[in-house]
C-alpha cells in the first residue's frame, strides 16, 4: 500500500468531515427555522423532531468513520464513476454527486454483492480499515474484481472485524455484511420471509439491518404504519438496543411479546400443564365459541315509543339482521355496532314513512333504545370478563370447549377458586395471551407495516396469533432456529409456525455460516444438533481461530474453584466473559466466585459495563461473550424436556474461547478432550 494513496484517502476523509460539519450547521439552522415556519403544530413537531435527530446524529459523528468502502466502476451504468460507501449519506451540496453514499442506497448493493465471478461493473472494491480509539483511518485493502481476482479469498479486514473480541452491547455490521445476509436485508417489503439460522449466522444482525433498510427505502409508508421488533427478553433487547440508533433509526419500537400484550399486572401462575393448554392454538376456537356463544337469536320484537308513535321491529327481521352481521365475520364489537345501526335504519325508514322529523338527537335516542334491547341479544363484552366467565365456570368452559379440549385439559385450566369478580382475577402470563386473543375478537388491534420477530421458534401458537393480528396488513421477518427452541411449545416445523403467524407462504431461507462461534466449538454443537430431532442443516464456521477446553473437576464441590480458575485465565485476554450454568446452580456458584475474589454482575444489572457476567442458561439466548465458562453441561441438559436445546444455546455463545467444566460425566456425543 502506498503512503501517498493512503494520504489521498485521508485528505478525502478530511473533506467529508468538513462537509458533514456543513450539513450539521445547516441542520441546526433548519431546526431554528423549522420551529418558526412550519404551518401547524403537528408538522412543526415532526419537522423539528426530524431535524433535531439529524443534527444529533451528525453532531455525534463528524469525526467518526465517514466511509468503509469504495467502488470504482469500469463498465455498465456507472462506468468511470467512483463512490464511497458509508453509514450515512454525506452531501457535497445541491446538484453534486454525494461525497459518501448511504449503505442502503441501490448502488451500495453492489458493494456487498459483487464478486470475482460477477463483478457487476466494478473494477476495484476497496475496504477501509479503521482504529476505534482514537477513530482513525489506518489502511485499505483492494480487490481487483475486474481482473478476475481470487474467488475464494477472504478479506483480512472482514476477517478481523468478524473475529474481533466482543465488549459491551451489539454493534452494527454494515461494513461487512455478507452476500447471503445482504439478500435478506434488502428483500422487498411486500413479501414475508423466515430465516432459519444456525447460531451466530447473523439472524439478529440481519433483522436489525433489514429494519434500517426498509425504513430508508419505504420511509413514508413505514413512518405512517410503523416497524416493530420483538425479542425474547429485556436482557436481549438491552443488548441489541444500540444498533438501530447507530444506523440513524430511532423510531423503531423494540419490545417483547409479553410487553406488547400487557393489559395490567400479572400476579397469577399456571401449572406447566395449564400453560401448555392455554398456549395451544385450539384455545382460539374455544374463545371464539365462548364469545360468539353470547349472541342469541332475538325472541321478542323491539318496540320503541316515540311521542305518539310506537316503532316496531319484529323478531324475524331482527334475526335476519343479526344473522347477516354474523356472516360478515367482522370483529365482535364492530358487529354489535353494525347490528345496532341497521336496526336504527329500520326504525328511521318507518319514521320517515310517517313524515317524522329525523335529526341527530332522534338518532341518538333510538340508538339508546336499540342498545338496551341488543344487550340481551348481542351483549357488550370485555376480554377480562369473557375469560373469567370461562376459567371460573366449569359448565361454561365445557360448553365452549366441547370437542376441542379433553375433560382433563379443561380441568387443568379451570380456576380452583374463582375470584369474586373478574376485576380481582390474578392473571398469569398465559392468560395475557388469551386476553389478547379475546381483545382481538372484539376489535382489531393496531397493525404495523412490518414486524420483525427474533427467536421466533420460542413463540407459542397463541403468541404467534397475537403477532399475526398486528401484521395482518403488513409483512413479517421471522428469525429463529428450531434447534434453539427451549419453550415447552417451541416450534418443530416452520411451515406450521408460519401458519400461526398468518404468513403460511413466507419464503423460508436457511443461513448456515456462523460468524460467532469458532470451528472447534461448532464441531461440538453440530454433534449435539444431531441429537435434537429437528430438521435443520448443520453450521459451518467462518472462523478457524478460537479455542475449546474441557476440564473435569474432582466432584461437584470442586466446580466453583475450577470456574474461578477459568475466569482468572479469561481475564488475561481482551473481551467479555460469561459464566453460564443451570439456573438453579448459578446463585451459589456466583457466591463462591465472589468469595474467591471474582465479582460477576447479574445479567440485568448494567452487565454491559462489567467484564464478567453470570448468565443463567435460560437467559443466554441471543447473547454472546468473548469467553464463556460453561459449568456442568449435564445439569443444563437435565432441566426439563428441552434441556438439550438449552445446552445447545449455552454452547454456542462463545466468540473466541469456550471452557467446559464438568464433574458429572460428559454425554456420549461430546468429543473426548484433546
Ligand atoms: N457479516 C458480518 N460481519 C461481522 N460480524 C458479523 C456478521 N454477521 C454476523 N456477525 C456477528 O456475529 C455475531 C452473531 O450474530 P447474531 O447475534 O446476529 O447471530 P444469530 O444468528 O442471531 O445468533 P443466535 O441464533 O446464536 O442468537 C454477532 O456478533 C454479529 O455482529
Amino acid at each position: 500500500m502506498t503512503g501517498t494513496e493512503l494520504d489521498r484517502e485521508r485528505a478525502y476523509l478530511a473533506e467529508c468531515r468538513a462537509a458533514m460539519r456543513r450539513m450539521l450547521e445547516d441542520a441546526r439552522l433548519n431546526v431554528v427555522v423549522g420551529e418558526h415556519v412550519a404551518g401547524d403544530r403537528y408538522s412543526a413537531e415532526r419537522l423539528g423532531r426530524h431535524l433535531k435527530s439529524l443534527a444529533k446524529q451528525l453532531g455525534e459523528e463528524p469525526d467518526g468513520p465517514a466511509f468503509f468502502g469504495r467502488l470504482d466502476f469500469g463498465t455498465g451504468e456507472h462506468a468511470g464513476r467512483r463512490y464511497y460507501i458509508g453509514r450515512r449519506h454525506v452531501s457535497a451540496g445541491t446538484g453534486r454527486q454525494p461525497m459518501v453514499i448511504d449503505w442502503r442506497a441501490p448502488v451500495s448493493r453492489v458493494f456487498y454483492r459483487a464478486g470475482a465471478r460477477d463483478p457487476q461493473g466494478v473494477t476495484v472494491r476497496r475496504r477501509f480499515g479503521w482504529s476505534r480509539e482514537p477513530v482513525a483511518l489506518t489502511g485499505f485493502e483492494d480487490e481487483h474484481l475486474g481482473r478476475g481476482g481470487d474467488p475464494g479469498a477472504t478479506s483480512r479486514i472482514v476477517a478481523a472485524e468478524i473475529e474481533r473480541p466482543r465488549v459491551g452491547p451489539m454493534r452494527d455490521i454494515v461494513a461487512t455484511i455478507q452476500p447471503e445476509q445482504d439478500e435478506l436485508v434488502r428483500a422487498g417489503l411486500d413479501g414475508s420471509i423466515c430465516v432459519q439460522g444456525a447460531p451466530g449466522t447473523g439472524k439478529t444482525a440481519v433483522g436489525l439491518h433489514r429494519a434500517a433498510y426498509l425504513l430508508y427505502t419505504h420511509r413514508q409508508r413505514l413512518e405512517r404504519t410503523g416497524v416493530l421488533i420483538l425479542g425474547p427478553n429485556q436482557a436481549f433487547l438491552g443488548y441489541i438496543s444500540a444498533v438501530l440508533p447507530a444506523l440513524g433509526e430511532v423510531d423503531v419500537e423494540q419490545t417483547t411479546v409479553e410487553r406488547l400484550l400487557a393489559r395490567g399486572p400479572l400476579r397469577g401462575a399456571d401449572s406447566e400443564e395449564a400453560a401448555g393448554v392455554k398456549h395451544d392454538a385450539r384455545m382460539a376456537a374455544v374463545l371464539r365459541r365462548a364469545l360468539y356463544g353470547r349472541v342469541t337469536a332475538p325472541v321478542e320484537p323491539l318496540v320503541v315509543p316515540d311521542g305518539s308513535y310506537r316503532w316496531r321491529v319484529y323478531e324475524e327481521e331482527l334475526r335476519d339482521i343479526v344473522a347477516g352481521v354474523l356472516r360478515e365475520e367482522s370483529p365482535y364489537g364492530v358487529g354489535r355496532e353494525r347490528a345496532l345501526s341497521r336496526i336504527v335504519s329500520v326504525l328511521r325508514r318507518q319514521a320517515e314513512a310517517r313524515g317524522r322529523m329525523i335529526d341527530a338527537a332522534w338518532t341518538r335516542r333510538m340508538g339508546r333504545a336499540v342498545a338496551a334491547h341488543l344487550d340481551a341479544v348481542w351483549p357488550a363484552a370485555q376480554p377480562e370478563e369473557v375469560l373469567a366467565g370461562l376459567l371460573g365456570d366449569p359448565e361454561a368452559l365445557a360448553g365452549a370447549a366441547e370437542g376441542i379440549l379433553t375433560p382433563r385439559e379443561q380441568s387443568a385450566i379451570l380456576w380452583a377458586r374463582p375470584p369474586r369478580s373478574f376485576r380481582s382475577a390474578r392473571w398469569s402470563a398465559a392468560d395475557a395471551v388469551l386476553l389478547d386473543e379475546v381483545a382481538g375478537l372484539l376489535e382489531r388491534p393496531r397493525g404495523y407495516g412490518h414486524v420483525i420477530v427474533d427467536e421466533a421458534q420460542d413463540l407459542s401458537p397463541m403468541q404467534c396469533r397475537a403477532v399475526a393480528r398486528r401484521s395482518e396488513h403488513g409483512s413479517v421477518t421471522v428469525l429463529g432456529d428450531l434447534a434453539q427452541g427451549t419453550a415447552p411449545w417451541a416450534a418443530r416445523d416452520w411451515r406450521d409456525h408460519l401458519g400461526h403467524l398468518g404468513k403460511p407462504d413466507a419464503e423460508l431461507i436457511a443461513l448456515t455460516t456462523g460468524y460467532r462461534v469458532p470451528a472447534a466449538v461448532v464441531e461440538v454443537a453440530n454433534r449435539l444438533l444431531a441429537e435434537l430431532a429437528v430438521d435443520v442443516p448443520a453450521t459451518r464456521s467462518f472462523r478457524a481461530d478460537g479455542r475449546l477446553r474441557v476440564r473435569r473437576a474432582a466432584g461437584h464441590g470442586a466446580l466453583p474453584a475450577a470456574a474461578a480458575d477459568a475466569v482468572r485465565d479469561a481475564l488475561g485476554y481482551e473481551g467479555s466473559i460469561a459464566v453460564i450454568a443451570a439456573d438453579g446452580a448459578l446463585d451459589p456458584l456466583t457466591a463462591e466466585l465472589r468469595a474467591a475474589g471474582i465479582e460477576a454482575a447479574g445479567i440485568g444489572d448494567g452487565a454491559a459495563a462489567a467484564r464478567v457476567t453470570a448468565v443463567p442458561a435460560s437467559l443466554a439466548k441471543g447473547l454472546e461473550y468473548d469467553h464463556v465458562v460453561l459449568v456442568e453441561p449435564a445439569e443444563i441438559a437435565g432441566t426439563g424436556a428441552r434441556g438439550l436445546n438449552r445446552l445447545y444455546v449455552a454452547l454456542t455463545r462463545a466468540v473466541s474461547r469456550l471452557d467446559v467444566l464438568h464433574a458429572r460425566p460428559l454425554p456420549d456425543w461430546f468429543p473426548p478432550p484433546a
